[in-house]
């Protein structure tokens, strides 16, 4: 029973029952509601919380505390919610007339409740042909009405049993629209189903359910599931495998267990849900296993094979003073001379089928690019070109003068099954590809992208190996060339041109661990550091930057030409808590809709987080919001000119995007970005981190913060390792897996 928030204690523990009256702040995505409850002592309470949204009618109990709010003054604070059935004949009415059983509405509620009254639910539950007896219901409607309570009471029903196991009702809505009906079986047969299956939970959350459910700790299968998330993590940090040790480690310290991990290992390998392989000289300080989960080991196991086939063949130039000859013959109708490196890369490509030309910016990849273009097709070869990101492939495009695409375009990958129709079996179309951006392709889509080039096809990789690596797994451009067995060209030298640019000085002086230089002079400069030790302040400065600094003195427009990019996500200068001050200074006004803590602004910059092929929109594609509903539950985006409804689903997908971290801005460019750099991002002060957020500026850097943090940054060479065994696999040719 509830006690009087005038008497009770305020810190106890306690428990309120009563109906929910009015709703006064909800949010659907983490269930966070404020809420009038009337208790049975007809007393008016006001309750908060995360708890399933119940249905106007029902009795609540509540679990928690009576707090004292400042401003509000006392309120139950919610630690658990549980929904009963009404029980007044008014609460049963509400209750079946406020929609929650589609085709019942306030006035047939009266009438049902008017004939069985208390005992409503029971003849709903047990009894269902009475509903005859309630005048005015035809056979028809009667059944109807029997389904729509069935699936109501299941559903309530999963919901109440989801949240019984601590599940929030965003996660709780999101289980039941995965698994439907089923959703209470596999809960209770399998929860570690869900960290597969359900976006927002985790590992954590399943293992949470399933030792509420009474899992021993050290059930094998229990073992076995945190092996496999131990791997699957390892493969959203980057890593290809795991060494066995560092696996069993890992998985321990995630199960929280001390006990022999090996024999649940042995019995996923033999199972064939994990897969190992040994390599030698141990590539892993006295490790030569490595454990990985299926797709990614033959996904490396293909890449590396296919590409020992390419290196096995002769070029589409097997005489390189022909191939030479013709290069001068280009170079001279087109009246540039290349650099010997420049040139070493086009006879490279030439004389093999496969090559990896990589260099910072302005060290003229796209000028060979465009002469190895021109030279292939008046060799009579069909050249593709392609690049990771709809932005790198336009860049590619542009430079050409030729028509570039995504890779997952030119692939022709289906959305719906997630699959290439372009593979081994149906092989692309052209006999040079050409890709670009290459630091950003992960494994999987490397090892798809290699069997779909044609048997007798040439591969140019280009890229930037100080470049942060791909989001996905994989480091495939460094360890092709760390493997050695590809032939590959580094340009060093800066073009003239590029080198009056000080970002690009900059970028260059980073990568070799010299503080970047910079002049507060009156003339206009295209990189500049603007000190400040303190990281609030230097978040004020960061918006004072963008919304007034820059735009009178570089004419450029803050909210589409000047990009904020943060080490990371967290802290006072972070993406979060910087993108909501710049919103809040460029675009205060206007219609808006809330989702979650995300605020979306007719005006608002945005940023999709995802490929979507349907609507063809892609990871870190930016668009403007050009419309928001007045009712707020679905906006237009105008993409690149094209108009783009988001609702429901659609709005998780997309960020306002006035700061947003380095990773998420690999393979674009801007023409000005602003970088906060602070301490408390310390463990992303990364040099190659600085030097992406640098090489993304096309006409103006300016990196405000402390100069401490600066120094970290330019000095901290450590890129993490990422696990992976290509370059083993290509070292030794012919190894592990003949
Ligand atoms: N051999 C050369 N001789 C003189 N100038 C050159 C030569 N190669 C390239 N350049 C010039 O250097 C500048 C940078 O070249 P390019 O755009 O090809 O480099 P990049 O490596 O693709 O640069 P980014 O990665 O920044 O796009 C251009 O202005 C280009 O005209």
């Amino acid at each position: 029973m509830g006690r009087d928030p005038g008497t009770a204690s305020l810190e106890d523990r306690t428990s309120l029952e009563g109906e929910l009256t009015s709703v006064s702040f909800r949010d659907d995505v983490t269930g966070y509601t404020v809420a009038r409850v009337e208790t049975s002592r007809g007393e008016e309470a006001t309750v908060v919380g995360c708890f399933p949204l119940p249905s106007p009618g029902e009795r609540l109990r509540f679990e928690g505390r009576w707090k004292v709010h400042p401003r509000f003054g006392p309120q139950f604070d919610v630690s658990f919610c549980r929904a009963e059935a009404p029980v007044s004949e008014e609460g049963l009415i509400r209750y079946l007339g406020s929609g929650v059983i589609r085709g019942i509405g306030p006035v047939l509620a009266a009438r049902i409740v008017g004939v069985f009254g208390a005992d409503t639910l029971r003849v709903l539950d047990e009894d269902f042909p009475r509903l005859r007896e309630v005048p005015g219901i035809g056979e028809r409607r009667r059944e109807e009405f029997r389904l729509a309570w069935e699936a109501h009471r299941q559903r309530r029903g999963v919901l109440l049993f989801l949240h019984d196991h601590g599940i929030g009702a965003a996660t709780a809505n999101r289980i039941v629209r995965r698994y439907g009906d089923e959703a209470e079986r596999v809960v209770r047969a399998n929860p570690y189903q869900l960290a597969e299956d359900v976006e927002g939970i985790g590992f954590a959350t399943a293992d949470r359910i399933a030792l509420k459910g009474g899992l021993d700790p050290g059930d094998p299968a229990r073992v076995r599931a945190g092996l496999l998330f131990a791997l699957r993590k390892a493969a959203e940090e980057g890593h290809v495998l795991l060494p066995r040790g560092e696996l069993l480690r890992r998985a321990g310290d995630l199960l929280d267990l001390t006990a022999d991990l090996e024999p649940a290992l042995e019995g996923a390998l033999e199972d064939g849900l994990l897969v190992q392989e040994t390599f030698s000289p141990e590539p892993w300080k006295g490790e030569a296993r490595g454990v990985y989960v299926p797709s990614l080991c033959r996904a490396e196991e293909a890449a590396a094979a296919r590409l020992r086939d390419l290196l096995a063949r002769p070029g589409s130039s097997e005489d390189p003073r022909e191939a030479q000859e013709d290069l001068g013959k280009l170079e001279a109708s087109l009246g540039i001379t290349l650099a010997p490196a420049q040139r070493e890369a086009v006879l490279a490509a030439l004389l093999s089928r496969v090559v990896v030309v990589t260099g910072g910016p302005g060290t003229g990849k796209t000028t060979l690019v465009r002469l190895l273009v021109n030279l292939c097709e008046a060799r009579g070869e069909s050249v593709l070109l392609g690049a990771p990101t709809g932005r790198a492939a336009k860049r590619l495009g542009e430079a050409t003068g030729r028509e570039a695409k995504t890779l997952h375009r030119l692939l022709e990958f289906e959305p719906h099954t997630g699959r290439f129709q372009r593979n081994a079996s149906n092989p692309l179309e052209g006999s040079r590809l050409v890709v670009d951006e290459v630091s950003m392709v992960d494994l999987p889509l490397f090892s798809c992208l290699l069997s779909a080039l044609p048997r007798h096809g040439s591969l140019v990789l280009v890229g930037d190996a100080d470049q942060l690596p791909s989001v996905g797994p994989g480091s495939v451009l460094r360890d092709l060339l760390a493997s050695g067995a590809v032939p590959s060209v580094t340009l060093q030298e800066v073009f003239r041109q590029a080198e009056e640019s000080r970002i690009v000085r900059s970028a260059h002086r980073i990568l070799r661990g010299h503080l970047p230089e910079w002049e507060n002079t009156p003339e206009l400069q295209d990189f500049y550091f603007v000190p400040q030790e303190d990281p609030v302040r230097t978040a004020e400065l960061v918006v004072e930057l963008v919304s007034s600094r820059i735009p009178a003195r570089f004419g450029l427009d803050p909210l589409l030409d000047i990009q904020v990019l943060c080490p990371m996500h967290r802290g006072d200068a972070g993406a979060q808590s910087l993108g909501a001050r710049l919103q809040h200074a460029l675009n205060p006004f206007g219609r808006e809709l809330r989702r979650g803590s995300r605020v979306f602004r007719e005006g608002d910059r945005v940023m999709q987080l995802r490929n979507d092929y349907d609507r063809e929109i892609y990871n870190g594609d930016l668009g403007r919001i050009t419309w928001v509903a007045p009712e707020g539950n679905l906006l237009h985006v105008r993409f690149e000119g094209r108009e783009v409804p988001c609702l429901d689903e659609d709005l998780d997908c997309l960020m306002p995007a006035y700061a947003v971290t380095v990773h998420k801005a690999q393979g674009s460019e801007y023409p000005a970005v602003v970088v906060p750099l602070v301490t408390q991002h310390y463990v992303l002060l990364q040099r190659n981190l600085l030097y992406t957020a640098v090489t993304r500026g096309k006409r103006l850097v300016v990196l405000v913060g402390s100069r401490r943090a600066l120094s970290l940054a330019v000095h901290n060479e450590t890129i993490r390792a990422r696990f992976g065994a290509l370059a083993e696999r290509l070292r030794h040719s012919g190894g592990m897996d003949e």
